[in-house]
């Protein structure tokens, strides 16, 4: 756990906890006696903490959190606080990723060296909590507000270089950080301690202290979206201009009021709802799972179709170094894919992608050597499954093909090859080279071996892939459409398109649905829906009632928009109205006389719709889909469902994503009230009607938690 040494006169404490070091009790524990053995033995001058492996420590053991473990002596507050008041110099040596509670030990050490390749960060906010431990008040004072806040409240990561140049290191070293560490401890002398106590600094341009907090608590207020952690780290920031022990107190006193808060327990069951979805298994048969399967090796993988999905998947692929056949039959938009990608690859990382790893080839052929293809043509069926056949003929029998439709159906476009155990959905979002996200969708046929490798593959490009099983739009999809559908008939019974963005931004979105409808082209959805019958491009199908679809109420606001070529953005005009080159949603008059003049039409009488109704009409639909979906056993757990709606949807991470913020937060039994109270209201509408799985629980009285903790291997 933590390994003790001496070198001359320097003891080396190594903490030894694979594989991140993290700081749980028995590190702890060891540590501390490490270091009060090291205080006593009369031969030691000066003591080195540092970690044995991939790095220094990745900060406090984050599953104690939710136990009384964390608190057992000596707590790392303890821990930090021994560091600080060491008689002997303490230097701390870091390398790896180090974060956190890690950080903490190095500001409260007298001397900080790292290893050149390390980097440092402040995750906490991420985690809903603040950098306890005396990070507040004495990162301020070594590094300048500015930089504690910018570390503090957005939890990135800085370089060696950056922490070195901030003043948050002292030297950065190349090779044998061990050996440089104990040289460097043996040249520091005692005399000079207590100036090296960061606790008896004042925080430098503390001058300009009110310009720099008022900057950042107003970015943060946009930022944050309702978060609490950012704003209440940044009021810890702001006690370090007190004397050095009443800002700790200060920030003892924030740090536990977010320590109890449910949105540091949301974030933390996000933080592990990422790593838990790759324990996959298809709930229909168990014994398909993680466990069971072994993956292909893929060196080398065929796009096909270089449009805005096609040039992002491809940059994802490259910058993990794999080889990448892109194949598109026009060639003009070939070579503008090819620019993209190389433009957005040299920006990364100062080259172009060697010759070798890219070939862009306007002939299928092409494609017979390589080990996986991910087919990224237009949302089309019968355009996939001819394309499908084709790839079938050209390619190698062994490669998997794989295809990123975002809801079409999976067998579907297996049926069109000789190999459906080898055709697997991996739905990329858009922009793919920075979205997480990879929904991997298995079919009837798909084998395991194929799923491993997409979830596998998912890994490698620096995803998060969450395996779900085959229906019209999969999970993300089916969902999220509910949202839209909702939204729509808030416009007709008396909200305007800003009403409903605006309650669902407070809420914590990035964007409401009608923005993202502007964003993501209105189009796209419209196509989607003539082709499953719903609508037509003149308008709604023959003998077809206006406000009633397939057995269901239906509002064609949506439609209307685009049969008038309103998209969105692309267009200039959608729900919104855009000045050209700019993408700010302006509240356009036309959108407004037209859903008037529908609400006329069709007797509506237009009422005042509060933000909760917005936010409840929007959301508890799609949760609902969510009960049914986990019913279906087209998911693994709720995890898997939250983990896509987190990353794949910008769903406010601090609510921990739609199935935690139902199970949590509103609560099984409040849930299912209100499905059957606005159910009542709206009997046109199926998806009101409650899953049996989520009556059955709230009948229990159980939870999802409990739910999934059974059914996860
Ligand atoms: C970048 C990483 C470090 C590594 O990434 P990668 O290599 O891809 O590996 P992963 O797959 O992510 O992880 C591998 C497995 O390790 C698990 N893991 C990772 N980090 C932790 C962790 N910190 N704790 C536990 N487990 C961890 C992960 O789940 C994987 O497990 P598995 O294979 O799935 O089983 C990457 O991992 C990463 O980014 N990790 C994040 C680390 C992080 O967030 N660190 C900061 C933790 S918070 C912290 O350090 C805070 C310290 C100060 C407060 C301490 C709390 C005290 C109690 C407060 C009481 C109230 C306040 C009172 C005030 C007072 O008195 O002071």
């Amino acid at each position: 756990m933590a390994e003790c040494a001496t070198y001359g006169t320097v003891a080396v404490l190594q903490i030894n906890n694979p594989p991140l070091n993290v700081l749980g009790h028995d590190v702890r524990s060891q540590l501390m006696s490490g270091l009060q053995q090291a205080l006593q033995d009369k031969a030691v001058c000066s003591i080195v903490i540092m970690g044995k492996g991939q790095t220094f420590t990745a900060g406090a053991d984050v599953k104690e959190f939710g136990t009384e473990k964390v608190f057992w002596e000596p707590t790392l507050h303890s821990l930090v606080e021994a560091v600080s008041a060491s008689t002997k110099p303490v230097v701390t040596a870091i390398h790896g990723t180090t974060l956190g509670g890690g950080v903490a030990l190095a500001l409260a050490s007298h001397y900080r060296l790292a290893d050149s390749s390390a980097k440092m960060g402040l995750p906490e906010v991420q985690l809903g909590i603040l950098p306890t431990c005396g990070v507040t008040q004495r990162l301020p004072r070594l590094v300048g507000l500015q930089t504690a806040v910018r570390m503090v409240t957005s939890g990135q990561t800085q370089s060696a270089q950056q922490a070195l140049t901030a003043g948050l290191l002292d030297k950065v070293v190349t090779d044998d950080l061990l050996k440089k560490a104990v040289g460097f401890a043996r040249s520091v002398d005692v005399r000079g301690l207590e100036a090296r106590r960061v606790s008896s600094w004042t925080v430098p341009g503390a001058d300009r202290a009110e310009d720099v907090l008022d900057a950042a608590r107003k970015t943060l207020v946009r930022r944050s979206r309702g978060a609490i952690a950012p704003l209440t780290a940044l009021q810890a920031i702001q006690a370090s201009l007190l004397p050095f022990e009443t800002g700790m107190k200060r920030e003892a006193e924030l740090g536990r009021y977010l320590w109890t808060s449910w949105q540091a327990a949301a974030l933390r069951y996000a933080f592990f709802a990422e790593r838990t979805v790759k324990r996959w298994h298809i709930p229909r048969n168990k014994n398909v799972n993680y466990r069971t399967a072994e993956p292909m090796d893929i060196k080398s993988v065929g796009v096909l179709g270089a449009g805005t999905m096609g040039v992002g998947i491809t940059i994802s692929l490259l910058q993990a170094g794999l080889k990448v056949v892109l194949t598109e039959v026009n060639k003009a938009q070939l070579d503008k894919a090819v620019s993209l990608i190389q433009r957005s690859l040299e920006g990364k990382s100062g080259g172009k992608p060697q010759p070798m790893q890219l070939r862009a080839t306007t002939d299928y052929s092409q494609l017979r050597e390589v080990d996986l293809v991910i087919e990224a043509v237009f949302e089309d069926l019968a355009l996939k499954k001819k394309v499908f056949q084709q790839l079938d003929a050209v390619t190698n029998p062994r490669t998997i093909l794989a295809t990123n439709t975002s809801g079409l159906d999976i067998d579907q476009i297996a049926a069109a090859t000789q190999r459906p155990d080898k055709v697997i959905g991996t739905h990329f979002f858009s922009p793919a080279h920075v979205m997480r996200l990879l929904e991997n969708i298995y079919g009837r046929h798909t084998s395991v071996e194929t799923i491993a490798t997409a979830m596998q593959l998912g890994a490698t490009i620096g995803k998060v892939g969450v395996l779900v099983g085959n229906c019209p739009g999969f999970v993300g999809n089916r969902m999220k459409g509910l949202n839209f559908t909702e939204a729509m008939f808030l416009l007709e019974e008396g909200a305007e398109p800003q009403d409903v963005d605006k309650a669902l931004e407070e809420f914590g979105f990035a964007m409401g649905p009608f923005r993202v409808s502007d964003l993501a082209g209105g189009d796209v959805h419209w196509r989607r829906r003539i082709q499953a019958g719903l609508t037509t491009e003149h308008g709604p199908p023959p003998y077809t009632p206006v406000l009633y679809r397939q057995g269901n109420r239906y509002s064609p606001l949506a439609d209307m928009l685009c049969m008038q070529g309103r998209f969105g953005q692309k267009t200039g005009a959608g729900w919104y109205r855009y000045k050209s080159g700019s993408r700010t949603a302006l509240p356009d008059a036309e959108v407004h006389r037209l859903i008037h003049k529908h609400r006329q039409d069709h007797g509506f009488q237009r009422r005042n719709i509060s933000s909760q109704e917005i936010v409840e009409r929007c959301l508890f639909p799609l949760i609902n889909e969510g009960f049914r979906i986990l019913e279906e056993g087209l998911a693994t757990g709720p995890q898997d469902i939250d983990v896509i709606f987190l990353l794949g949807f910008g769903w406010p991470r601090h609510t921990g994503g739609p199935m935690y913020y139902a199970d949590k937060v509103v609560g099984l039994g409040n849930l299912l009230q209100s499905l059957e109270k606005y159910r009542a209201y709206h009997p046109r509408s199926a998806h009101w009607v409650p899953s049996s799985l989520l009556r059955k629980m709230a009948a229990q009285g159980t939870s999802l938690s409990i739910w999934a903790a059974g059914s996860r291997l």
